[in-house]
């Protein structure tokens, strides 16, 4: 797999490396040791996904409150999505910054998500599947999240004749950290 660290220090881009051959291909998608060797100690104790009937949809920001702060591994499966994180730790030199980028089967791309960032997305497809890695369980009572058009972050979402928001997505107060 290749590691490309994003704007967003501690957060990677991951691209496999597949083998082709004359039946198709074989890529790796987690592998704890390459992880590690990027600095990434990361343990996977629940997977997700998502599916997403329209284009348009738009999911997040999310994150865990701690003790229970996550780390994710994010990947589109079928479709595509418009991928986005922002770093809300607030010693970080990029907190409050955004990166964005699309994933989707065709780049094969994955995106790994640090404890301390919401995690975000848009889909740019009907019938978007989005599959996580998770490194801690899901804790209802410490689901927290961000706007997606909160003014602390300014994120530009790919235009769309009509979004669709769930209440408690639209409900999230502005961002005073
Ligand atoms: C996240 C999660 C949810 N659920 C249950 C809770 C609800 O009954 C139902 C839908 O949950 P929610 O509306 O929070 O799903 P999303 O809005 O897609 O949330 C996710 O979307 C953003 C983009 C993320 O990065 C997070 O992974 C996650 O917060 O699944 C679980 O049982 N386990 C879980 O880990």
């Amino acid at each position: 797999m290749r590691f490309i660290e994003t704007s967003l220090p501690g957060a990677w881009v991951i691209e496999p490396e597949p083998h082709y051959d004359e039946r198709g291909f074989f890529a790796r998608t987690w592998c704890e040791r390459e992880f590690r060797e990027h600095g990434i100690a990361m343990a996977v104790r629940q997977c997700n996904l998502s599916g997403n009937r329209a284009r348009g949809i738009l999911r997040g920001l999310h994150y865990q409150a701690s003790p229970h702060a996550e780390a994710k591994v994010v990947s589109c499966l079928r479709g595509a999505i418009h991928d986005v994180i922002v770093d809300l730790r607030p010693d970080s030199p990029s907190f409050k910054r955004h990166a964005a980028v699309e994933l989707s089967p065709g780049n094969g791309r994955m995106l790994y998500v640090p404890p301390g960032m919401a995690h975000g997305y848009q889909t740019l497809t009907d019938d978007a599947l989005v599959h996580y890695l998770m490194s801690e369980h899901y804790v209802a009572e410490a689901q927290r999240g961000v706007r997606w058009d909160d003014p602390a972050f300014g994120i530009e979402w790919p235009a769309v004749e009509a979004r669709i928001i769930s209440a408690r997505d639209l409900a999230y107060p502005d961002f005073l950290g």
